[in-house]
Formats: structure tokens, C-alpha cells, sequence
């Protein structure tokens, strides 16, 4: 068997299969297979991993639901009994199931636990060196109650090893919701063995949380392509647009890397507080990112006359400043990039039009995405871009895609794919759900789901950042002719990642990031362990 541990980073692409496609990958599977092969792969395969996560213990308990993924636990379970029963170790079991609706391959293992000396218990025993969670895998559908719920309860409370199979049992394998209405616990110790196939929902939305460690195995049963159920989404794992470093490139100039405008920024007057540095963490990214020349085009606040305009960035002194009516005639040369959002506040309006008609390639983040949610009229002149042959990618984070689709956060996060496919299908353009797992969704296309990031980006500023990162890779790729839909998705889904792995690889002593430093780890294909390394000198120096 193929055990595979799904490193969140640096990880190849992945197809994901949803439940109606496992559920195809299986029958297929079974047909070639004897009866009950699989399942006794299944637990095989939960059994070797549980013993190479806790390899000294001598107390396991396995709870077990009444489907297929109990099945896998049931054998799990007897095959620990063979090892620990010699050495006087002990495994209980906990069994939710119901004779009477067994399906055939779990019916099969109950009579091998049965006939194995196993220890049945209907409470936790008092202290465990493993728990293996075999509930529920991709046949939950419905929120758990009663007995199950107070199992997962109890499941997420433990604080020592435990082994998920197949999936967390209280995850929606499809979507990444956490059905349970009690709370996900963190636990360090947490694994997760998927089986057969990776299911989208354990990567986005509350997936990677429940999941834990994420380990993989097919069970041997790889598929020809051409009988492989397609794939509902991707893992995006690695970059895959490879960049010839510039030094290579001796005849080149800044002209050939293009014009990248960060419209927004609105700056402090007399009634309100400005968001300048919205726009200038943006054109920072997108300066390190690799854009040609990089412009701010600031808006005034509502109250233009107490505005102070600043004359450059003191630590980036290499980005143009300038009013945003200012870059109205550079925002529509064929090489400029906009992105237009980040800090705008109100002020967009009168700028906002023009790049929605004239911009060959705009991101749209934040307020923008707001305006648009607002006012039918932009509406109408964004899904206007793709008719004309322009270039669009919208990054909203959940509360700005609820807006543009005129829901609740709730809602966008109960169904981020969807959320994400529905923006992408409407406006025809490619829409980054931002997040845990971020989204990149392109009409037509499966979506891809970002494997880089965590929870150190959830800190103000790491947005801008992204939008401006995103407008430098625009940047960068050719302007003479249209980028094909799915390769101005795997450009966008790659600075995403970027962008995630720069958390993923910050240096361990740092235990927060901060937007403002992000910038300067921004490379190509991310951050280098050599610029990290800088930050941890730097760090050094300054204590
Ligand atoms: N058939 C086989 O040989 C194999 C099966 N596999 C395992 O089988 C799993 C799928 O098995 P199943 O389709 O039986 O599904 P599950 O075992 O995930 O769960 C289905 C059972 O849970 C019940 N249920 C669903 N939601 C519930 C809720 N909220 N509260 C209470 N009960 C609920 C269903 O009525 C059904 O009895 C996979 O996740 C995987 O672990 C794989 O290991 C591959 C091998
Ligand atoms: N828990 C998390 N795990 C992974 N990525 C996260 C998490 N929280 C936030 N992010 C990422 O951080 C960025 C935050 O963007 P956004 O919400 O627009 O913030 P801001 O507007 O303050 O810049 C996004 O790229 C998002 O995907």
C-alpha cells in the first residue's frame, strides 16, 4: 500500500473527488477486487499508521460508527488486539452501529471483532495512548446528534493522539463544514488517514482545523485516467508556472515588466481617518513581486481640502505616488495592471468606472468588491469585461463574496467552492475566496484549493498584500495576447500559494507576522528560506 503523508506545503497538485465521485472510485475498486478486500486494506492501512504515530501504546480505543468507515475501524481495532494482546496491552472498542442496517463489507468486520477478543465498551476507558475515530467518513450528511454527537464531542477534547479515518467524523467531506454543533478543539496530536481518495473538504473552510495531520492512501487502487471519476477540485500545492529568473534575461529593461496601478488608499481628512496604508502594503507587494514600476494613485478623502498628500514612501521609495485621476491614461495602456479596492473607502466612485471600462487587467479587492455589491451599474459594466476580452480577478474575502452574492458569511462558508464557483460563473472572471484554504475559481473549470497558509495570516494588511501580489504576477505575464482562462487561473492560484507560503515558512521563533514585513519575502514562487533567514538575522540584531 502506497501511504503518502499531504504535507499542506510544499505539496504536488492533487485531484480531490468529492463523495459522489469516492463513491464511484469505490465501486469501481470493488469490482476488481475479492469481497471484503478493501476494507481489509482500509484497516491495514489505519492500523500501520496509528502504530507509527504511537508506537509505545499499549491502551487503544476505538470508537466505531454503523457504516463502512466503522468497518475500517473494526479491523483496525483487531489487528491492534493481535499486537497488544501478547504484551498485555488492551484495545476497547466503542460500537454505535445497528445489526439490522450493516452494509455487507461492515457486517463482515463486526464478525472478525467479534470472534478477536476485543473489549466492547459503551464509556471511554479512562486513559488511552490512541484513540482512532471511526464514526462517520463521507456517509455523514447530516448533523450529528445524541450518542454520536457526544463521541465526536469527547473525540475533540482528548488532548493525546488521535486517528481520524477517512475524514474527522463531524466534517462535510464536500465542503469542509464542521456539522457538530459542538466546537472543534485544536489538537497537535490529531491525524487524519483519507482513504481511496483526498475529499475537497478536508482543505478549506474548517477542514485543515478538524483534519489535523493529513495522510493519504489509494489502497492500491489507481485508476487509468480514462476511468477515474474527474476530480471536483485540485489541490494547488506548488507553483506551476515556472519563471526563468530575471537574471537571465540580459536584454531586459523595467518597460517589459510592466505598469502596476494600486488605486485606493484614501487619505485622512478632516471628517475621517485615511486607509493609505491599505494601498501602500499592496504596492509593496507588488514591487517585490517583480512589477516593472509600481504607481499609488491615492484618493482623497471626502473632505479633499484638510488632505495631506504624502510626497513618497520613506521605506519604498521606489513607488511613484500620485493622485488616482492622475493614472486615469496609464491605467489603460495594454501593459498596466490595476488593482483597485485596497483602502479605498468611498472615494473609489470616481474612479472606479473608468478602470471597470478601460483596464485590460484588473484585480478588484475590498472596497471595490463592496461598491460593486452596491450599485447595479458596476455590476453590469464588470460582467461588460469578459465580453470585451478584459481580464478580471476578484479576491474577496467571505463577508465581501457574501455582499457581491447577496448572503450571509454563514452561508459563503458553509459552501466556499460553490460561493467562489457562483462569483467566478456570474461575473465570468476569476474569483479568490479568501481564507482558510483559499479558493480559486475560474468559469467552467474546477476549482483549485490552495494548500499553502495559516492562521499567522490572519492579521490585518496580508490582503493588500495578496491583491498587490497578485497585480505583479499579472504584470509579468504576456500582453500580446489573451491569457486562456485556465492559465490566468493557475497564475492567480500560484500567487496564492506564494502568498501562503510565506507564512508557512516564517521563521519558527516569530510568533506573529506582521503584513509590512511579507512584502520583502515575496520572490518569485514565494518566500526563500535565504530571505527568511534574513528576517531571523534582523531579528537577532534588533534584540
Ligand atoms: N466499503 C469498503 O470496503 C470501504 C469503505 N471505506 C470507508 O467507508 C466509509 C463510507 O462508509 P458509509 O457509506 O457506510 O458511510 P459512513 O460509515 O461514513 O456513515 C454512514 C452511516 O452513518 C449514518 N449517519 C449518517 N449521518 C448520521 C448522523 N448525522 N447521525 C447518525 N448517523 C448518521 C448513516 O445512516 C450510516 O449508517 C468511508 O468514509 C471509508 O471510511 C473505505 O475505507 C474504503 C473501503
Ligand atoms: N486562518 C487562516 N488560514 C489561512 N489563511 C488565512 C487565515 N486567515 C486569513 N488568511 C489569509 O489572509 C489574508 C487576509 O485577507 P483579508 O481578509 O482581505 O485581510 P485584510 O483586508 O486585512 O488585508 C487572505 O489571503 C486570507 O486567505
Amino acid at each position: 500500500m502506497s501511504l503518502r503523508r499531504i504535507a499542506h506545503q510544499p505539496s504536488p497538485h492533487a485531484p480531490l473527488h468529492d463523495v459522489a465521485a469516492t463513491r464511484a472510485w469505490e465501486a469501481r475498486a470493488q469490482d476488481r477486487l475479492p469481497p471484503h478486500a478493501l476494507m481489509q486494506r482500509a484497516g491495514e492501512a489505519v492500523y500501520r499508521l496509528g502504530a507509527a504515530i504511537a508506537p509505545h501504546a499499549r491502551r487503544v480505543w476505538v470508537v466505531c460508527g454503523g457504516g463502512n468507515n466503522g468497518g475500517d475501524g473494526l479491523l483496525a481495532a483487531v489487528r491492534w488486539q493481535q499486537r497488544l494482546q501478547p504484551i498485555g496491552g488492551e484495545v476497547a472498542v466503542t460500537w454505535l452501529g445497528s445489526e439490522d442496517r450493516l452494509p455487507p463489507d461492515a457486517r463482515h468486520a463486526l464478525g472478525v471483532a467479534r470472534g478477536s477478543g476485543l473489549r466492547w465498551t459503551d464509556e471511554p476507558p479512562p486513559q488511552t495512548d490512541l484513540a482512532i475515530d471511526a464514526l462517520f467518513g463521507i456517509g455523514l450528511r447530516r448533523p450529528p446528534h445524541g450518542e454520536a454527537l457526544r463521541w465526536i464531542a469527547h473525540l475533540q477534547e482528548r488532548s493525546g493522539p488521535v486517528l481520524c479515518v477517512d475524514l474527522p467524523s463531524g466534517l462535510d467531506a464536500d465542503r469542509g463544514e464542521w456539522l457538530a454543533p459542538t466546537p472543534l478543539q485544536a489538537n497537535p496530536q490529531r491525524h487524519t488517514l483519507a482513504l481511496l481518495t483526498l475529499k475537497p473538504g478536508l482543505f478549506t473552510g474548517q477542514g485543515r482545523e478538524a483534519a489535523g495531520h493529513l495522510w493519504f492512501d489509494d489502497l492500491d487502487t489507481s485508476l487509468p485516467d480514462a476511468e477515474a471519476p474527474p476530480p471536483a477540485a485540485w489541490l494547488h500545492g506548488q507553483t506551476v508556472l515556472a519563471e526563468a529568473p530575471r537574471r537571465w534575461q540580459h536584454g531586459a529593461h523595467k518597460g517589459r515588466h510592466g505598469n502596476l496601478l494600486i488605486v485606493g488608499g484614501q487619505l485622512p481628512d478632516a471628517r475621517q481617518p485615511g486607509m493609505t496604508g491599505a494601498a501602500v502594503l499592496a504596492a509593496r507587494a507588488g514591487l517585490h513581486a517583480g512589477a516593472g514600476r509600481v504607481y499609488v494613485g491615492l484618493l482623497p478623502g471626502p473632505d479633499a481640502t484638510g488632505a495631506a498628500w504624502p510626497a513618497f514612501d520613506p521605506l519604498q521609495p521606489e513607488l511613484m505616488l500620485r493622485s488616482a485621476t492622475q493614472l486615469r491614461d496609464l491605467a489603460r495602456e495594454p501593459d498596466s495592471v490595476s488593482v483597485c479596492g485596497c483602502g479605498g473607502g468611498q472615494a473609489l466612485a470616481a474612479v472606479l468606472p473608468d478602470l471597470l471600462t478601460h483596464s485590460p487587467r484588473l484585480v478588484l479587492d475590498a472596497d471595490a468588491l463592496n461598491a460593486i455589491a452596491r450599485e447595479p451599474r458596476w455590476q453590469q459594466a464588470l460582467a461588460r469585461r469578459a465580453e470585451a476580452g478584459l481580464h478580471t480577478v476578484l479576491t474577496p474575502h467571505p463577508l465581501e463574496a457574501a455582499r457581491l452574492l447577496g448572503t450571509d458569511t454563514m452561508q459563503v462558508q458553509r459552501d466556499r467552492l460553490r460561493a467562489a464557483q457562483t462569483l467566478a460563473d456570474t461575473w465570468r472572471c476569476v474569483v479568490v475566496l479568501k481564507g482558510s484554504g483559499s479558493i480559486t475559481a475560474a468559469p467552467g473549470l474546477p476549482p483549485r484549493i490552495n494548500a499553502s497558509g495559516n492562521g499567522l495570516l490572519a492579521t490585518a494588511g496580508t490582503g493588500d498584500v495578496l491583491a498587490g501580489l497578485i497585480g505583479a504576477r499579472l504584470c509579468l505575464a504576456p500582453t500580446r495576447s489573451p491569457i486562456d482562462p485556465a492559465a490566468l487561473q493557475a497564475l492567480v492560484a500560484d500567487a496564492v500559494y506564494a502568498h501562503g507560503r510565506v507564512a508557512d515558512t516564517w521563521p519558527a521563533n516569530r510568533l506573529t507576522l506582521c503584513a509590512g514585513d511579507m512584502p520583502a519575502c515575496l520572490g518569485q514562487g514565494g518566500s526563500s528560506d535565504h530571505q527568511q533567514a534574513d528576517l531571523q538575522q534582523n531579528d537577532e540584531h534588533q534584540h
